[in-house]
């Protein structure tokens, strides 16, 4: 699903008024109608206050229309317009005047901090008092607004966005944003849903279908995309019939440091549970006992270091390599690391530790196959891009280093965002069970195998993200966020893989949680 900006989601609007020959007002009275459907579907007629903050653009229109549908089905509503302008918009004042006639009053107008209304703990608030047309912060009593409903202990619902969210641009810290439980938004997403400094803003959210022009949206360049479930499903490559292990590539994983073999184990086993026909692990000498007790599944290659792997003299020849998870930065580990980075011609997944040697040693880069794949968190990202002043900004560097190193960039956390070039693919699955120690060291290998089995480096990058998130949302379902753990995560990856194909009705289907 593709991510616009405001400025797009804008155009957008206007080309369907053309296109589809309707007025703003019919447009608006459309997005209502469609929230008022979501809302009256949960509510279902229950008798709770609702108080609905209007602005006076076009999502304060939107939020008349709501509140007058609400009205004529009884709800019992009480309508509020922040009077914070003079500039309010055409579509704003049709609503207005049409929802005096159903309730034969105007709405109760706040212009001050002494208007603001008492909000009783059942009350339940929509906030459609800015959309995608804030231009700067809220400031003097609109801020104070913000901050008053932040305070207020009841279910807060926000229409298109929640007031003082910039839809895809960077905010100060202090800037008054309202705290939203759900968000119905238009059309699709917004970037700012999806980042860590302003994605709690938005509570759990729903993208409302608003039939804008089907023409400009397929043709739209978009900021990013959101994998759906169904872009998941058609990057999957089933297996044929007449195939054999060496169908399915073999990953060989360069992993592993004394008192850091978990992080080999997890790899490799990973790379062997998401369907690479063969895994070896390339480990220090005193692992193998327990790599081969660990993963029977998996073949090992030792290096010379005891503790540490100090060399690299094996052939790459039709291997995928997986290099970095729990290797330390020891200097011989360092050489170690360059040899094998340096022979490889096909891409490679490289992750923790062989990130902190690529930053101490970025003459390395150059020597990386095309479209080889990093998957830092942002403690290694800053190492490799130095720090950034906000998500934007985090996103524009990695961009820059893609494009510059030919590189893929996997950014993890909460919605972990692929970056490759100018393009951006935002995960939505996963979920907090899965910020607990190796769970990156699995995706390291579920990547590596996914590139075995030949898939394209993008596909297998991005599909692994998803499959990988997909299984911590699985195991969650049995385990809860606070036992998922690594090898459990790993465990589910053939269940996600089934899951992705089963009826949403059936279930066991992963609960969302962002
Ligand atoms: N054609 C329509 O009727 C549609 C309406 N939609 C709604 O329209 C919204 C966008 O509407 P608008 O462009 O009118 O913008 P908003 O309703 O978000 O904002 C209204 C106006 O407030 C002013 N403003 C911006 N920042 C401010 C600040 N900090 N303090 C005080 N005033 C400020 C701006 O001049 C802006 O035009 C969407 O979010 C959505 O709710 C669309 O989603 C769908 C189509
Ligand atoms: N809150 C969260 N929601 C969803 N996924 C998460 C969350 N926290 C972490 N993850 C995922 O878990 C993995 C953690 O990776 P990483 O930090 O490298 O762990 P480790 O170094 O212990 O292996 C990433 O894939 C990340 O996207
Ligand atoms: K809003």
């Amino acid at each position: 699903m593709k991510i616009l900006s405001a400025q797009q989601l804008a155009e957008a609007d206007k080309s369907t008024i053309d296109k589809q020959q309707i007025s703003s007002n019919d447009l608006m009275e459309r997005v209502a109608t469609l929230v008022f459907e979501r809302i009256h579907q949960r509510l279902n007629g229950a008798p709770v206050p609702i108080k609905i903050f209007c602005g006076i653009g076009n999502n304060g229109g939107d939020g008349l229309a709501i509140a007058r549908h609400m009205i004529q089905h009884g709800y019992q509503v009480t309508v509020y317009v922040t009077n914070c302008s003079k500039k309010r918009s055409p579509d704003f004042l049709v609503n207005y005047d049409r929802i005096k006639d159903v309730t034969n009053d105007w709405p109760i107008l706040l212009s001050c901090k002494e208007d603001f209304p008492e909000i009783s703990s059942q009350d339940i608030i929509i906030d459609a008092i800015f959309g995608t047309g804030i231009n700067r912060a809220l400031d003097g009593w609109m801020a104070d607004l913000i901050h008053y409903l932040n305070e207020s202990k009841t279910f807060k619902v926000a229409v298109d966005m929640p007031s003082g969210l910039y839809a895809n641009t960077a905010h100060k810290k202090e800037d008054a944003i309202l705290k939203a439980d759900h968000t119905f938004t238009f059309q699709t997403p917004k970037l700012s849903f999806f980042l860590p400094e302003t994605g709690d803003n938005v509570g759990t959210f729903e993208v409302i279908n608003i039939g804008l022009d089907p023409e400009y949206m397929m043709q739209v360049a978009p900021l990013a995309q959101v994998i759906s479930r169904e872009a998941a499903q058609n990057m999957y490559q089933p297996r044929k019939k007449f195939t054999h292990k060496g169908n399915y590539g073999h990953v060989l994983t360069f992993a592993g440091s004394k008192g850091k073999m978990g992080a080999a184990v997890l790899s490799a086993g990973a790379a062997i549970n998401a369907g690479a026909g063969k895994v070896t692990a390339y480990i220090p000498e005193d692992g193998n006992v327990m790599l081969q007790s660990s993963l029977p599944e998996v073949m090992t290659l030792q290096s010379e270091g005891e503790d540490h792997i100090t060399d690299f003299e094996h052939s790459l020849k039709d291997t995928v390599l997986c290099i970095g998870p729990g290797i330390g930065t020891e200097k011989d580990t360092c050489s170690a690391f360059a040899k094998a980075v340096i022979k490889q011609s096909s891409p490679i997944v490289i992750d923790a530790d062989g990130i902190l040697i690529l930053a101490q040693q970025p003459e390395l880069l150059k020597d990386l196959p095309k479209d080889s794949i990093l998957t830092p968190h942002d403690g290694e990202l800053k190492q490799l891009l130095g720090e950034w002043k906000d998500d934007y900004e985090r996103l524009e560097k990695a961009q820059e280093f893609s494009k510059e190193h030919n590189l893929i960039l996997v950014l993890k956390g909460a919605h972990t965002i692929t970056v490759a070039g100018s393009s951006q693919y935002v995960n939505d699955t996963g979920n907090p069970g899965m910020a607990t120690a190796g769970s990156g060291d699995v995706l390291s290998g579920v990547i590596a195998a996914f590139l075995a089995q030949g898939y394209d480096p993008l596909t297998a990058t991005v599909f692994a993200v998803y499959i990988h998130g997909a299984s911590g949302d699985l195991a969650a379902q049995t385990y809860a966020h606070e036992g998922l753990k690594a090898s459990v995560i790993s465990n589910f990856i053939g269940a996600s893989i089934l899951q992705l194909f089963r009826n949403p009705q059936q279930p066991q289907e992963p609960q969302r949680t962002q």
